[in-house]
C-alpha cells in the first residue's frame, strides 16, 4: 500500500513531460481556446498501467500536479458508482473528473494513451446543425490529422470524416454506455460529439490526441460555418 508521501512522487516530477505536469499546462491552452471554460472538459493521459487525471468541477486553468488523482489501469471503468481504486487521491476534499468513465471507454475499447473532452462551441454547433446520429464532412485537408478509429492510420483528403453524435445526460457519468455503443457501431471514428455538448476524442498518446483534438474542431468550425452558407460539406461543389 503506498504512503501518501510515496503516492505524492506519482505526481510530483522536474519533468515538463511528466503527465501530472502536463495535463494542467495543456488545460491552460485548452481554457484559451475555449474547449474547458466554466470548470467542464479536460484530459486523462494513461501511461502504460497508471492514469492520470484531474479533479471534477475546478477551474482546470488553475489546475496544479498536486491536485492530480492516480488510477490503476486496468481497473473495471470507475465511476461514483463503483468501487474503484486509486494510487493516489490529491490531500483536499476533491473528487475525480465525472469524465472517468468516458476516459476510460477510450482506453479499454481503443488502447488509447489519452483521451480529451471539449466543450468546444464548435462541436455544440456541429451537433445542432447535424440532427441526425452523425456529423459528416469531406474534401478538407485538415481530415489528413484525423485517424481511423483515433489510433490507426491518418485518413487521406479523399475519405469522408464521419463523426457520431450521441444525446446528452443530465449526469456526465451516465453517458458511458451510449459512448461505448457508438464506439462499437463505428469503429473507424476518432471521436464521438455529445449534443448539446461537446465531444470526446482520443489517441495512442497525448500528442496525437492534441492533433486529433485540433484537426476535428477546425473540421467542426468550417462544417458549421459551411452549414450556415448553404454549401453542401460532402463531395466536391
Ligand atoms: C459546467 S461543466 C458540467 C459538467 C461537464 O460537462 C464536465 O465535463 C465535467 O467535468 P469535470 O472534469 O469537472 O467533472
Ligand atoms: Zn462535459
Amino acid at each position: 500500500m503506498a504512503t501518501e508521501a510515496n503516492a505524492d512522487a506519482l505526481v510530483l516530477s522536474d519533468d515538463p513531460r511528466h503527465p501530472a505536469n502536463l495535463i494542467p499546462e495543456l488545460c491552460r491552452n485548452f481554457y484559451q481556446l475555449g474547449w474547458v471554460t466554466g470548470t467542464g472538459g479536460g484530459i486523462s493521459i494513461r501511461v502504460g498501467d497508471k492514469v492520470f487525471i484531474a479533479p471534477s468541477g475546478v477551474q482546470k486553468e488553475r489546475m496544479l500536479p498536486i491536485h492530480i488523482f492516480v488510477l490503476p489501469f486496468p481497473q473495471a471503468a470507475p465511476s461514483p458508482h463503483t468501487d474503484r481504486v486509486f494510487l493516489r487521491r490529491p490531500a483536499l476534499n476533491l473528487k475525480e473528473s465525472a469524465c472517468t468513465p468516458l476516459f476510460w471507454n477510450a482506453f479499454d475499447l481503443r488502447d488509447a494513451g489519452s483521451c480529451i473532452h471539449t466543450h468546444s462551441q464548435n462541436a455544440v454547433m456541429a451537433t445542432l446543425l447535424w440532427p441526425g446520429p452523425t456529423f459528416t464532412i469531406s474534401h478538407q485537408e485538415m481530415i489528413k490529422g484525423v485517424r481511423i478509429g483515433g489510433i490507426g492510420r491518418t485518413l487521406s483528403y479523399l475519405d469522408t470524416l464521419e463523426m457520431p453524435i450521441i444525446e446528452n445526460t443530465p449526469n456526465e457519468e451516465d453517458l458511458k454506455d451510449s459512448m461505448a455503443e457508438a464506439m462499437k457501431r463505428y469503429p473507424d471514428a476518432a471521436g464521438v460529439l455529445v449534443r448539446r455538448h461537446g465531444v470526446y476524442v482520443w489517441g495512442p498518446d497525448w500528442e496525437k490526441a492534441k492533433t486529433q483534438a485540433e484537426c476535428l474542431d477546425y473540421l467542426f468550425e468550417i462544417g458549421v460555418k459551411m452549414k450556415l452558407a448553404g454549401l453542401p460539406t460532402v463531395g466536391l461543389f
